[in-house]
This record gives C-alpha cells, structure tokens and sequence, in this order.
C-alpha cells in the first residue's frame, strides 16, 4: 500500500476514485470523534511528497499501476480471496471464459476428440516422465534399461505399455479429430490459425512417434528407423539431413542419443507451446458449429463449457483411461531383441503404422527416380493440406464447399485404403 500512497503523491495515479484497501479507515460521519491515523500511511506521507529523483540520488521512473483489487469484496472462500488479490487482472479473463458455451447439434459428438487428444498427450507426458527415471539412451545400456522397466521395477510394465499404446491412441485420435473439424469446416474464417496450429501438432505428434520408436533399441525399431531415415536421402540435400538425424552415416547409438533428445527435450518444448497456441484459440474464438446449422435452426442449445462440457469431457477421459489399461494388460507390446548394427535386417520390417501410407506410396512408386516423386507429392500434399483454410473461400464466406469435402474424403480413403495394404502384406509374413 505504501507503494500506491506514494503514487498519489507524485501525481501517478488516475483520479478516478480507488476501492477502500483492507482495513483502510471509512470516511468519519461529521462530527464524530477523529479515527486514529493510520500510523504507516503518516510515516509514509513526507516520503511520498518527495520528488521521484530525491530519493536515494537515484531516478526513480513513475510506475503506473492498475487499481488495486477490486474484486476484493466478492464472496468467496479464504484461499480463493488469497489468489483473486493476487491475480486479479486476470478476472475479465475467467468473466469471459464463464460465459464461453458449445453449441449442441447432431455432430456435436466429434468435439471430444480434441480433448481425447489432449488427454492421451498428459498421459504421455506423465509417462513418458517416470519412464525417464529407469531408462537409459546409450547403446549399451537402452535395451538392458527397458528389459529392466518391463521385467524389475513394480509397475514398470504397466507404465511402458501404457506410454506404448498412448502414443497409438493419441496420434489415432488426433486424426479424427483433424478430420471432423476438416469436415465440419472448423477451419473457416476466423479459425485458420487453429487449423495451421492444430497441423504442426499432428506432425509434432508424428515426430513423437517416430524418435520414440528407436528408444527400446530393439532389433525391430533398429532396422524401422534405418528405413525411415533413409527416405531424404533421395532428396537434393537430403544427404545432410540424414546425417544430421542419425548423427553419422549409418543408424548406431549415437542416432539414439539424438533420437532421445528429440523425443524428450526439443519435441515436448516446441509441442507445448504450440499447444498452448491452439487451446488458447479455441478459447478466444469458441467452438463452431457447421456451415448454415444456426441458420436453419439445426443448434438444439448451447451448453457452458465450464463446467458442463468439460464434465463431459471427463467422462470421454475415463473411458479412454479405461480402454488403456484394458489395451495394456490384455495387448502387451513385444520386448524383442536387441539391436545388433551389423545383423541383417529380419523380414518384415515396417514403421508405426501412422506412418504406412507414405510407405506404401514410396514402394508403389518403383519406377527410376519415383521415390522424389513420391516424396514431392506427399509433401505437396502436406502444403495443400496445412492450407486448406486459406483456400477454401466458400467456407469463409458462410457457403458450403463440396469440392473440399470431396477432397478430405479423397485424402481419407488415400489414408485408409495404403494403410490397409500394408497390414494386408505385412500380416500375411
Ligand atoms: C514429455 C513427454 C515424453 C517423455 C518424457 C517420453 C519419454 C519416453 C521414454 C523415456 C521412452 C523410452 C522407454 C520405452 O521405450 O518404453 C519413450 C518411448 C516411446 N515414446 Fe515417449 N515420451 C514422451 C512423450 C511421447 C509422446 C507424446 C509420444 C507419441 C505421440 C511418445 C511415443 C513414444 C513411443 C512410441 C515410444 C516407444 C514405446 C515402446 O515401444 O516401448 N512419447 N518415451
Ligand atoms: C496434439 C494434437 C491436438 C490437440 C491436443 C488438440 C486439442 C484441441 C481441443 C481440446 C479442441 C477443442 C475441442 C474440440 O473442438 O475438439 C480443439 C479444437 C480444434 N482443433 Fe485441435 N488439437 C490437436 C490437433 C489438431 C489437428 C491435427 C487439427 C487439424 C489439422 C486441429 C484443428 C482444430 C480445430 C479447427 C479446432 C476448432 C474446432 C471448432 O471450433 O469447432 N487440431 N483442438
């Protein structure tokens, strides 16, 4: 308070009239006797009379500060008053967010599949943490460390396959979850950002998938990732690239210590900022219903997104946690043997399988110089793809758009029909 008394004094604080501090004295009725003075706002008054420059000999810049808590005479519990005096600018903020409501409509089951995504990515994070405290990312010792995880430490298993099939659902759900916000047209105007930003989460996620795979150093995930960085080398340049990710010319441990750090340092950082962008948006532009819903009277009401949405929410969460544990116990993911650089490569050697239908692209394309190709399409295809919002003005503009519906139905059943081809022949090894 003595900081605000002195502000009064050099003239730094607006005129309009502030909200009485805690225990501040109350206007005396006239006549009554004197309140006594406020001893600390008595000593601090010459102080605050004195020019900013006095004190001390050092210029002291006027500091402008906002109103002290206005909000401090709400009813509420002790700690919530403890925390609203504290970061009280952030009430317009949680006003806003009060009144922020979902629309209900006969689509409105996709809108849990963002949280499903999110879910599955704390459920990574958490994991992804305790297994951090046992394994070890050396060549030597990564498959001894993740035997020991599966085999000694209690629960260890039941972490390790956990994290394994988490990473399946998350990236699974985040396709749906690309996808019905695709078909619903979530993306149009003013929603573009959350669609770039919901993009590069999907290719973080994949990368997550992708430097993960290589950790438990086993013969499998050996020879899968000699594969998969063998693919940019096609490219001008990719020669570099490839050398860059593996660390040298060849998959060795030293591709796993730059996979490691990938998978636990770079690829969190950059994923939770780029998550933040995005439910941060979701926030401020809310959820959108689809294109002429409101018009033609389709929205059978809105619902607060806190707490009921997200009430409802949870529930989504519990049966997801359920059908992880039920995967985990009743699936468990092979431990297989370790990786040995100068085996030869086992048959039947594939990536995840989020990763199949670029594979089977590549292996369809057997033509001389078809892997550029391939690889110059897909990623055409990316670029298009991350671009929807921009180019799809009819959405923008409150029209509906069936050349992109037939689009995503186009790089859905692309998705769907390599996918299965390659389950198809790998299943049958
Ligand atoms: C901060 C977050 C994360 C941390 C600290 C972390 C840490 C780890 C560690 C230490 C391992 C090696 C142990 C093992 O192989 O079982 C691992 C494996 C793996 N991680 Fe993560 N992880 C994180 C997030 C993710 C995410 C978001 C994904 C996927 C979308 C993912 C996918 C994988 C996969 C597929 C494996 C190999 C699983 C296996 O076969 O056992 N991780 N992670
Ligand atoms: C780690 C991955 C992701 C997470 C955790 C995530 C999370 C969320 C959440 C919680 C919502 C609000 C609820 C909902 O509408 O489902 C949302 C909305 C949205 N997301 Fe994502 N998302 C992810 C990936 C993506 C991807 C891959 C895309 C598309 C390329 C995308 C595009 C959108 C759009 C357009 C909305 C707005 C939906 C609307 O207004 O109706 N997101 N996201």
């Amino acid at each position: 308070m003595a900081e605000n008394n002195q502000n009064a004094g050099a003239g730094n604080v607006p005129p309009k009239p502030k909200p009485a501090a805690p225990g501040a004295a109350k206007p005396a009725a006239p006549g009554a006797p004197k309140p006594a003075a406020p001893v600390a706002a008595k000593q601090a008054a010459p102080a605050a009379a004195k020019p900013a420059a006095a004190q001390g000999g050092v210029y002291k810049p006027p500091v402008e500060r906002p109103d002290p808590n206005p909000f401090k005479d709400a009813k509420v519990s002790p700690v919530a008053a403890w925390f609203q005096e504290r970061f009280y600018v952030l009430e317009p903020v949680i006003a806003y967010l009060k009144k922020k409501e979902v629309p209900k409509h006969r689509l409105s089951f996709w809108y849990y599949f963002g949280g499903l995504t999110l879910f599955f990515f704390m459920i990574q994070v958490l994991t992804g943490l305790l297994l951090l405290q046992y394994y070890k990312p050396t060549g030597s010792e990564a498959f001894s460390s993740f035997v020991f995880i599966q085999k000694e430490v209690p629960f260890g298993w039941l972490i390790r396959q956990i994290h394994a099939w988490s990473a399946n659902l998350m990236v699974g759900m985040a396709f749906i979850h690309m996808f019905s916000t695709f078909f619903m047209k979530s993306y149009r105007k003013p929603r573009e950002l959350m669609w770039v930003s919901g993009f590069v989460l999907l290719v973080l996620s994949l990368g997550f998938g992708f430097t993960g795979y290589l950790l438990p150093w086993n013969e499998l995930a050996f020879f899968a990732t000699q594969v998969g960085t063998e693919v940019p080398k096609v490219m001008p340049g990719g020669a570099i690239l490839v050398d860059i990710l593996r660390g040298g010319e060849e998959v060795s441990p030293e591709t796993l210590t730059r996979m490691f750090s990938l998978h636990v340092v770079l690829l969190p950082g950059l994923l939770l900022l780029v998550l933040t962008a995005h439910l941060m948006l979701v926030q401020v532009l809310g959820t959108s219903a689809p294109i002429g819903y409101k018009e033609s009277g389709m929205i059978k009401g809105y619902e607060k997104f806190f707490p009921t949405f997200l009430a409802k929410d949870a529930i989504g969460w519990l049966l997801g946690f359920g059908l992880l544990v039920y995967l985990s116990a009743v699936f468990p993911w092979e431990i297989g043997v370790q990786a040995d650089p100068l085996g030869s490569a086992p048959v039947g050697i594939k990536p995840e399988w989020y990763f199949w239908a670029q594979f089977q692209l590549l292996k369809d394309f057997t033509f001389e110089g078809g892997e550029l190709v391939a690889i110059i399409l897909f990623t055409i295809g990316a670029v298009v793809w991350g671009a929807v919002p921009f180019l799809d003005r009819k959405a923008s503009k409150e029209e509906k758009s069936p050349m992109f519906t037939i689009l995503g139905l186009l790089v859905l059943a692309f998705l769907v029909i390599n996918t299965y081809r390659v389950y198809a022949e790998y299943s049958a090894l």
